[in-house]
């Protein structure tokens, strides 16, 4: 099983802090951890998740990766995502630009729509390799549901911080309509002279729905893994319809360092999106704290599509079949993109 025995993550490498979020006393309505989640969420963007409860399921969904993974490179070309902007199936490697320049990236991934999930044994999107058909009931559906319940409270925490009336963050993640979230298993290769810190596995983004530049920094820095803690951001979408209150923040993969670079890295990670029709933008109408906010918010690129066509512009211009240029990588990004900085 991959993942699991581990050698120690180096000391003398920047690492930067997390809060620790108890998500069993936000569960219980503890104010003081709604606090402290709203402070990470607001300020770097990112925590680390205690106490989830999804344990059993991370490790089944590892196997199941690990499996797909090891299906002839055929069989799984066969449920590959493609050039149409669907991000759902499997990622080949090297099918993705990772900066302007069209260099390669370094990771095979496994994208599961919530929506094929949800719709179990009809597919809303599309089918997948045996692999993963076949631990649908008794590993990915219930470890989407859990992802989807931690992640509803998290968004009904930030409702209610943001003072936006009952549910309406909720309601633009209406499980009643198609979405781009989706479960991803994300194998990186060990370090080598294809994959460093310079060739990055997957390039610096921010997540439409690792390693963190915190704010004023110049430097990156190590998220170190921890047995049992889940590492949780913010995306684009939550960062405008917030006007920019909640942080949606940098991040890219790199393999790790220290004696754990000889090893494969292994990834596991649950996207919640909006339903595909939301238009991204600031709820200011609804919440007095946003208008606020979103009066100084610097527009942001594309900012007013759906989020399905968000979602889709930047899956497409991320493939290399479809570059044509450095355009095609400033195409593909979200709230990341800064014009002046091209
Ligand atoms: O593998 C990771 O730790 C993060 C992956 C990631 O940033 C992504 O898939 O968007
Ligand atoms: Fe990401």
């Amino acid at each position: 099983m991959p993942g699991l025995t581990l050698p120690p993550f180096p000391d003398d490498v920047p690492a930067h802090p997390l809060l620790v979020i108890d998500y069993a006393l936000l569960k219980a309505g503890d104010v003081q951890e709604m606090n402290k989640l709203w402070k990470a969420a607001t300020e770097l963007g990112f925590w680390y998740l205690k106490n989830h409860g999804t344990d059993a399921e991370v490790s089944d969904m590892f196997d199941m990766g690990s499996d797909t993974m090891n299906l002839p490179l055929e069989e799984k070309m066969k449920f590959e995502q493609g050039d149409s902007g669907m991000s759902f199936g499997y990622k080949a490697l090297g099918a993705m630009a990772t900066d302007e320049h069209g260099t390669l990236d370094a990771v095979e991934f496994l994208n599961i729509a919530k929506d094929d999930v949800l719709s179990w044994p009809d597919p809303t999107h599309r089918t997948y390799p045996s692999t993963v058909e076949d631990k649908m009931e008794s590993t990915i559906i219930p470890f989407v549901r859990k992802s989807l319940e931690i992640n509803n409270l998290v968004l009904q925490t930030f409702n209610s911080k943001l003072g936006l009336p009952e549910n309406t963050l909720l309601n633009l993640h209406s499980l009643k309509e198609p979405s781009g979230s989706e479960a991803r298993c994300i194998k990186s290769p060990p370090k080598s002279r294809w994959l460093s810190e310079q060739k990055t596995a997957i390039g610096a983004h921010t997540d439409f729905g690792s390693l963190v530049l915190p704010p004023g920094s110049d430097q990156w820095y190590y998220i170190k893994p921890i047995p049992g803690l889940a590492v949780c951001n913010v995306g684009d979408a939550l960062a405008i319809f917030s006007g920019g209150v909640l942080r949606s923040n940098l991040h890219r993969v790199v393999p790790p360092p220290g004696i754990q670079s000889a090893l494969e890295r292994w990834s596991l990670v649950f996207f919640t999106r909006p339903g595909n029709s939301s238009i991204l933008e600031p709820l200011t109408d609804q919440s007095n704290i946003i208008a606020k906010a979103a009066a100084t918010y610097l527009p942001v690129k594309h900012m007013g599509s759906t989020a399905g066509d968000w979602f889709a512009r930047r899956m497409k211009n991320q493939r290399i079949n479809n570059r044509t240029g450095p355009e095609t990588w400033r195409d593909s990004r979200g709230t990341e993109f800064k014009p002046e900085a091209v």
